[in-house]
């Protein structure tokens, strides 16, 4: 053999064995990163305050409770692909700023979120939001708002037309909203810091107007359907999950309980909880985890799998927050006291306007008075749907016309919940795509118009738990632009999936805290991690 082949033959070898070398190293790095993450969510496995077993748990809400984005946990936001991401939903969310894109004029705004016409007169007054104005906390209240009609006290003009709810007519405009009238004609520039509260004042001063012209909701129910009681539907929560997810449970507990795992044996159970959505980091966690408990424990059979499975899935859904859904009032609303608001935000079809009424039913049985905004006024046929929900439940249903300012018809619901002394205003706002940085600008700003009028306890982000990791994507934005506080986790009842659960909570730290479980007046059921879990498992 000459010395050139000797040569070649080292040095080929070389090669060989910095590959394998560089390779290790990223295995290492890979590993030591989920074990650190793991290690912090070890340390979150305090269940707060949560009544696992029980009915959905209600509170009234504190200060603003939505958490900070534990933003270094974010792992899949540097342009790669999550599996099983939707290729049409561009993956550079955080770098899209939505949370810093100054929102389009007043004027400009309602033109281009409401319909032609309707929009700009009829909702020219409410406080624009914009970016002049200032993130006023609290509404100035009672200066602001004059002493307000009771539904006992119908006015006149407009109490018989509900689809023209919100449209004030063009006298009646000139007379007590000049203002707005001017603005909506865009003849009045964007409002300073200063003009917002001038803005909310006439918004409130209008309102003694058009809470006539909202519809006369069913004040006095009439018979509110009896409510099935919490075990049985958790019982049926488990039945539905079960059926769906035993093939996860057996696939995972098959393979764990075999005894030695070999490394396919572990992808394999990799795979399986990416396909159940839980997303490759938490997957990876999972697994790291597993990996240590079966070696440490020495798991042989199924029984000591099935334990430690559920204990290390149980400890990825493990949150410090609260999975109380704050919608009940601050004090007695009908002596001083302030109703709960509760803003219910998500996508198109994910299941708000049905998770409104369900949640409405829940505080209608439990001997609370409600009120529902339908402020999706993008699709006529929700605003209907809301309408009925509000007659089945006995809720007086605020409404605007279709294509009018959804900030408006928000802010009439929030002031007409607290004149007539509710406990709890519900509103419902329209579907939105996350990735129209326009709509995401406008449910910011039904968010800040509230907030002037009232504190804003309980913003929920309804997510379908079919739509897989594109919920995640979703998450990030809504929370980002309206401070989500709890995750509702619908349509469980139709997928083998809904493993985002644990991504959405890992990510964002919200707690999940409902679940919808059918298209029935009942079903609606806390998110119970063990109840979850349990069926997971099968
Ligand atoms: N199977 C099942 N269907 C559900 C659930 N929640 C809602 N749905 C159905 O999902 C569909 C959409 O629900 P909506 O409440 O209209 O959704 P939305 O988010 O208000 O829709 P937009 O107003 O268009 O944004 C309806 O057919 C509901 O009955 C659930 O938990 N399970």
């Amino acid at each position: 053999m000459s010395t050139t082949n000797v040569i070649l033959i080292i040095v080929a070898a070389l090669v060989v064995l910095a590959a394998l070398v560089g390779t290790g190293i990223l295995l290492a790095r890979r590993r030591r990163v989920s074990l650190a993450q793991g290690e912090r969510e070890d340390t979150s496995a305090d269940q707060g305050g949560y009544r696992a077993g029980s009915g959905i748990s209600l509170s009234s809400g504190g200060t603003t409770t939505a958490p900070a984005h534990p933003v270094e946990d974010r792992t899949e936001t540097e342009g790669q692909p999550g599996v099983g991401d939707d290729a049409a939903v561009p993956r550079d969310s955080q770098r899209r700023g939505i949370v810093d894109v100054p929102l389009p004029d007043s004027a400009e705004s309602d033109a281009a979120t409401s319909g032609p016409e309707s929009g700009t007169a009829t909702t020219g007054g409410v406080p624009a939001g914009g970016s002049a104005a200032p993130e006023t906390p609290e509404a100035p209240e009672s200066p602001a708002v004059p002493e307000q009609q009771r539904p006992s006290e119908p006015e006149p003009e407009g109490s018989a037309d509900t689809a023209t709810s919100l449209e004030r007519p063009e006298e009646e405009t000139g007379s007590t909203g000049g203002t707005a009238s001017a603005e909506a004609a865009g003849t009045v520039p964007p409002r300073a810091p200063e003009e917002s509260e001038a803005a909310a004042e006439d918004a409130g001063a209008r309102s003694e107007s058009s809470t006539a012209e909202t519809e006369a909701g069913p004040a006095a129910p009439a018979e509110v359907e009896p409510i099935e009681p919490s075990a049985g539907r958790l019982e049926r929560l488990r039945g539905r999950l079960s059926r769906s997810r035993s093939m996860f449970g057996q696939s995972v507990l098959g393979l764990l309980g075999a005894g030695d795992l070999d490394e396919d044996s572990w992808e394999e159970i990799e795979d399986t909880l990416l396909m159940a959505d839980l997303g490759a980091t938490t997957a990876s966690e999972i697994i790291e985890r597993l990996r240590t408990e079966v070696a440490a424990r020495g798991v042989r059979t199924p029984d000591q799998a099935r334990t430690l499975l559920r204990e290390v899935l149980m400890d990825a859904l493990a949150t410090t927050q609260s999975r109380s859904v704050q919608a009940l009032p601050h004090g007695d609303p009908t002596d001083g006291g302030k109703p709960a608001v509760v803003l219910v935000v998500g996508v198109n079809g994910t299941g708000k306007t049905t998770t409104t009424g369900k949640l409405a039913r829940v505080l209608v049985v439990e001997g609370r008075s409600v009120l529902l905004g339908a402020a999706d006024t993008f699709r006529a046929a929700a605003v209907e749907q809301l309408g009925t929900w509000g007659e089945r439940v006995g809720a007086e249903v605020i409404r605007g016309e279709e294509g009018a300012d959804p900030a408006s018809v928000a802010f009439e619901s929030v002031q007409r919940g607290a004149d007539s002394g509710v406990d709890a205003v519900l509103v419902d706002t329209a579907g939105r795509l996350h990735t129209k940085t326009g709509l995401m600008d406008e449910l910011g700003k039904v968010k800040r118009v509230v907030d002037k009028r009232a504190q804003v306890d309980e913003v929920l982000l309804v997510l379908d738990a079919t739509t897989g990791q594109n919920g995640l994507a979703q998450a990030r934005v809504f929370a980002d632009v309206v401070d989500v506080t709890g995750i509702v986790l619908t349509k469980l009842d139709g997928t083998a999936k809904g493993g985002i659960v644990f991504q959405v909570q890992r990510e964002l730290g919200v707690p999940v805290k409902l679940v919808g479980l059918g298209e029935g007046a009942d079903d609606l059921a806390p998110f119970e991690p063990e109840a979850f879990v349990d069926a997971l498992l099968g």
